[in-house]
């Protein structure tokens, strides 16, 4: 199909590189960048980040989940998106290295009121939380998203989005594609290698 090669083919062509509206977003994009240029593992690629971000400070999100924190590139976005009208990141990180690394850049970053790191196995971790959720972010072990999905989704408030990381042929998990596509409680669409669903009720 014309202008259609791929994932994020055309999209990212026709976009520009993020300007920053003022000294904070600037310092932020700066740590951004400096990750990027360190980075040894697998982190979100900017046009995603931007993409949480907007979501998540439209939405006025006051509580999102992040499972898979790594070193921080989304957690910065998403936090990014928060700042200015107080919301909260909670974000799930196995590996201790990486904690530590993401919690020295959310600092770096002027984020670190904002964003709260838990280490551990997030499929534990996350059965302590409570309370409302507005958004989560699943971007951890991708057989474990429907896991991550049962058990977050009584938490998720109607009207609340879950959005998953990596949704391609290859790696998309079936029971998960299953539980996002055939709950009529869920508008599922897969855009870019993201699936955004909007819980409706
Ligand atoms: C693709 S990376 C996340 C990238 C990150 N969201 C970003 O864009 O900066 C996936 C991360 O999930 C973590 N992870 C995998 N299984 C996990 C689990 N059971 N609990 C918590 N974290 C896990 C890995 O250690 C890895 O750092």
């Amino acid at each position: 199909q014309p202008g259609n090669r791929g994932p994020q083919s055309g999209d990212a062509a026709l976009e520009k590189a993020p300007l920053p509206v003022d000294e904070f977003e600037k310092k932020a994009l700066e740590v951004l960048a400096e990750i990027n240029a360190n980075e040894k593992y697998l982190n979100v690629p900017e046009n995603d980040g931007r993409m949480l971000r907007i979501m998540v400070q439209s939405m006025g999100v006051k509580h999102a989940v992040e499972l898979g924190t790594s070193t921080g590139i989304s957690g910065i976005w998403i936090g990014l998106g928060l700042k200015d009208h107080g919301g909260k990141l909670t974000t799930y990180e196995i590996d201790p290295g990486r904690v530590a690394t993401a919690r020295k850049n959310f600092e770096a970053a002027g984020l670190s009121d904002v964003i709260t790191v838990v280490e551990g196995d997030a499929h534990q971790e996350v059965t302590k939380l409570s309370g409302t959720i507005d958004f989560i972010f699943l971007d951890a072990d991708k057989e474990g998203y429907i896991d991550y999905l049962n058990k977050l989704m009584p938490l998720l408030r109607p009207g609340g989005v879950v959005v998953a990381h990596n949704i391609n042929p290859r790696m998309a998990h079936p029971p998960f594609m299953k539980a996002i596509t055939e709950d009529p409680n869920l508008e599922t669409v897969v855009r870019g290698g993201m699936s955004i669903s909007l819980k409706k009720k």
